[in-house]
């Protein structure tokens, strides 16, 4: 095992090549938001499936534009116009409506006037003539992959899904976390703390990071700083795919994390990270489970869950794209060279800027709880301006869509 800290990049690859595929298994439609495509989806019916008027108004037949016409009937949207349209007539027809037979114009009720079952033109026939009729596969065809393998499943890909004629979809299971956080200090949430101690809030943190990427949230801890704990507390996740331990990575005489999980049997992949915060990062694997072992700090905590844990957990879903999208931003304010390790400064983006906090402590959840993104400054950059643009982590949402 390398002691010198890996490049981030290194480092995400090595998570990611650990990422073993959770079984498909097919899920009814409404359950299936926020998972993953285990096979391409096919479309199962052709969208539009016939010639569709897009406006309200009367379908006439093609190069049949100046009228007067004699209204000859309707087709309303579930409801067609069963004969054939001929020049001079018109039938009246809605958005979603079938084109009768015969018609090719739509021409829009506000460039008409009706009297009784005479039609006559008001204003400019549509140009060129069929501009408001959705031709027969517009969408997409019976056939046609809509949805690649791998494709999250969001609000649109739901409505796609089910435009395409499914009802259930065959995605991956979501993998079984264990959540382990440990230390002597630590005290259950709302429980009166002395100042020689502190409320765990990480195991809280990571759990709500995760919520929409694990199945089976399983939450261990807090634990002590003890082995003989901490090996119970191992034994108990022999069903998580993926286990999550947050403090006790370092190197202090209490940081029991990594003996405990050799003499749980796991090999460690690899320990530190060239990042801040989040140096002392530590990835595991026992069998095919794996283990992120993030620092305790709760920015530190917050970040390598961000780089690590959600990636693993989308990458074992089949996610396309499992890391974290980026973006870039000007920054509001200069910014002092970069530090030995690449840095993920805490900042707030308002749409265009991104404004850095000044609070850069590992510790500090306000001016973390206060920002909505990670700005990415590399080891050993030059200062920067007011101005120069910076790439950053969106963490709303978790940073991915
Ligand atoms: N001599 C060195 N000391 C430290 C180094 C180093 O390289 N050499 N690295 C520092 C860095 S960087 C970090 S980050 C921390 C990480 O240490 P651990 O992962 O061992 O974390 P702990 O010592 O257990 O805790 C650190 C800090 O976080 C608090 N904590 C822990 N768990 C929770 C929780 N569940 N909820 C809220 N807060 C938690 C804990 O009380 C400590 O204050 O090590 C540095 N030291
Ligand atoms: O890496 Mo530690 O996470 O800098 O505080």
């Amino acid at each position: 095992m390398s002691r010198a800290p890996l490049p981030l990049e290194e480092a995400q690859a090595r998570v990611l090549a650990l990422a073993g595929l959770t079984q498909a298994q097919e899920t009814p439609i409404g359950a299936a938001l926020g998972r993953y495509l285990a096979e391409p989806l096919l479309a199962r019916r052709t969208q539009p499936a016939a010639d569709l008027s897009a406006m309200d108004g009367y379908a006439l037949a093609p190069g049949d534009l100046a009228g007067p016409w004699e209204i000859v009937g309707e087709s309303a949207a579930g409801h067609p116009f069963a004969g054939v349209v001929h020049p001079g007539q018109a039938v009246r027809i809605s958005t979603g409506a079938l084109v009768p037979e015969g018609a090719g114009v739509v021409l829009c009720q506000e460039d008409t006037a009706r009297e009784g079952n005479h039609l006559t033109l008001t204003g400019t026939p549509p140009k060129p003539e069929g501009r408001h009729i959705r031709r027969k596969g517009l969408d997409f065809r019976d056939g046609d992959m809509v949805l690649p393998a791998g494709t999250r499943i969001g609000a649109a890909q739901l409505a796609l899904a089910i435009a395409a004629g499914h009802g259930g979809l065959c995605v991956r299971r979501r993998p079984r976390l264990a959540i382990l956080d440990s230390g002597d200090e630590l005290i259950a949430p709302g429980l009166p703390c002395p100042p020689d101690r502190l409320p765990a809030s990480n195991g809280a943190m990571l759990g709500a990071m995760a919520a929409g990427l694990a199945g089976d949230i399983l939450r261990l801890g807090p634990v002590a700083d003890d082995l003989d704990a901490l090996d119970a507390a191992l034994a108990r996740a022999s069903d998580a795919d993926v286990i999550v331990t947050s403090g006790g990575a370092s190197v202090g005489d209490h940081d029991l994390i990594q003996p405990a999980l050799l003499r749980w049997g796991a090999q460690v992949d690899f320990w530190k990270v060239a990042i801040r915060p989040g140096k002392p990062l530590l990835v595991a694997t026992r069998g095919s489970q794996v283990v992120i072992g993030l620092p305790g700090n709760p920015v530190s905590s917050f970040v390598t869950a961000h780089l690590f844990l959600l990636p693993l957990l989308r990458a074992m879903q089949g996610a396309g794209d499992p890391l974290p999208r980026t973006a870039v931003a000007q920054l509001t304010e200069p910014l002092g060279p970069g530090a030995d390790r690449r840095e993920f400064i805490r900042g707030w983006w308002d749409g265009r800027d991104v404004m850095p906090r000044p609070m850069r402590d590992s510790s500090a959840l306000a001016a973390m709880a206060a920002s909505n993104c990670l700005i990415e400054h590399d080891a050993y950059a030059p200062a920067k301006a007011a101005g120069e643009m910076m790439r950053i982590h969106l963490i709303e949402n978790g940073g991915n869509a």
